[in-house]
């Protein structure tokens, strides 16, 4: 047995309970800043699925969730112990032994350049240092595959703790827009919304903004009597999913008719469609006329979850529209099976 820098020890070292079927199995990990899960499955299905088996049809041997694996929001040390522990314990829970894994795809937040797939290589060559495949990807790359059955081509739109939107031509040409943080103007993203937010709540107790029903809708949901408490609450621990979380105190503020949340929500909306229209307008996805048909995948929770009046996904995709009727918006039902088709 091997003990990891978490502390972390990998069982069933040596002693596979051979749940697989003598092929092997593969390990899709997909990570993000609120969480991270990964999936173990028998290699062969990664052969299943290059035939079009239905993904709902892989039998999963073991499925573990961890915390944050994005390094630019939690440090290096925290995000590979998060890798190493959800690794683990998927292969606890699908009682194999660690030499059965044949690949690996990691699609995690936060890898941007060549770099960052080099620094998370080595994390995780460090744990399997034997002939494992390794593919290190940004989660938009398999957010789009996952939408489109494996193919890369169109357009994927990403919106949870971060976003970013990324688009393929069938001829393998790529490019992105946003993704850059929240330094660099994510404004559609979970920690752009909730830092709007929390700024037009301080700015209408200093009376520099609009009186808004943010303000008792927020200090409701963190527990708190007045705005300035914010402030220590915001320098107490500054991880942006903690702040994203907030979302949803936007989203029925802005139901119940507040015009300050409903602002922020309309230029969030308008930040995330024209990320995504930069993407198409520069790999001319929707042809010289823009209406050409390609797949746009939404994924992440600011674009799933809230269905009810105010739904930004669905605003987005309206937006988008209006410039490029072509666009076939998708929402994936399954996220984590597919990653494997980049086997
Ligand atoms: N009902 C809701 N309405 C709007 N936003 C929501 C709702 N529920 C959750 N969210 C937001 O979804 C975000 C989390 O989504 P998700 O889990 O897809 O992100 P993540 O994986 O942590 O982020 P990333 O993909 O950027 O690494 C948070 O900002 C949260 O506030």
């Amino acid at each position: 047995m091997k003990t990891y820098s978490n502390g972390e020890i990998w069982a069933f070292e040596g002693k596979s309970r051979a749940t697989d079927d003598g092929a092997g199995v593969i390990l899709g990990l997909d990570g993000g800043a609120t969480s991270t899960v990964c999936v173990c499955v028998p290699a062969s299905a990664a052969i299943h699925l290059a035939g079009e088996t239905a993904a709902e049809s892989v039998k999963v041997l073991a499925r573990a969730t961890a915390g944050c694996s994005n390094y630019n929001s939690v440090g290096e040390v925290a995000a590979k112990e998060t890798l190493e522990k959800v690794m683990a314990e998927v292969i606890y829970k699908a009682g194999i032994s660690r030499s059965v894994v044949r690949a690996i795809c990691l699609a995690v937040s936060g890898v941007n350049h060549p770099s960052d797939q080099q620094k998370i290589l080595e994390w995780i060559r460090d744990l399997f240092p034997w002939n494992v495949k390794i593919f290190i990807e940004n989660d938009a790359v398999a957010a789009m595959a996952s939408g489109t059955m494996g193919k890369l081509h169109g357009c994927v739109l990403i919106a949870g703790t971060g976003c970013i939107a990324y688009g393929f031509t069938e001829d393998g040409r790529q490019a992105r827009a946003a993704g850059a943080g929240p330094i660099l103007g994510d404004w559609g993203s979970g920690y752009g919304i909730a830092a709007q937010a929390l700024t037009a709540v301080i700015r209408a107790y200093d009376g520099r903004g609009p009186q808004t029903l943010l303000t008792n809708n927020i200090l409701k949901v963190l527990g708190l009597a007045s705005p300035d408490e914010l402030i220590g609450w915001t320098y107490a621990d500054q991880s942006w999913a903690r702040i994203a979380a907030l979302v949803p105190v936007v989203v029925t503020s802005a139901e119940d008719g507040d015009e300050v949340a409903d602002k922020i929500l309309r230029f969030s909306v308008k930040e995330l469609a024209d990320s995504v229209k930069a993407v198409i307008q520069r790999l001319k996805l929707g042809g010289e006329d823009g209406k050409s048909p390609f797949p746009l995948v939404i994924v992440g929770g600011v674009l799933e979850a809230n269905k009810k009046k105010w739904n930004i996904g669905k605003e987005v995709i309206k937006h988008i529209s209006n410039d490029f009727s072509g666009i076939h918006p998708i929402h994936p039902e399954v996220r984590l099976h597919l990653i494997l088709q980049f086997l």
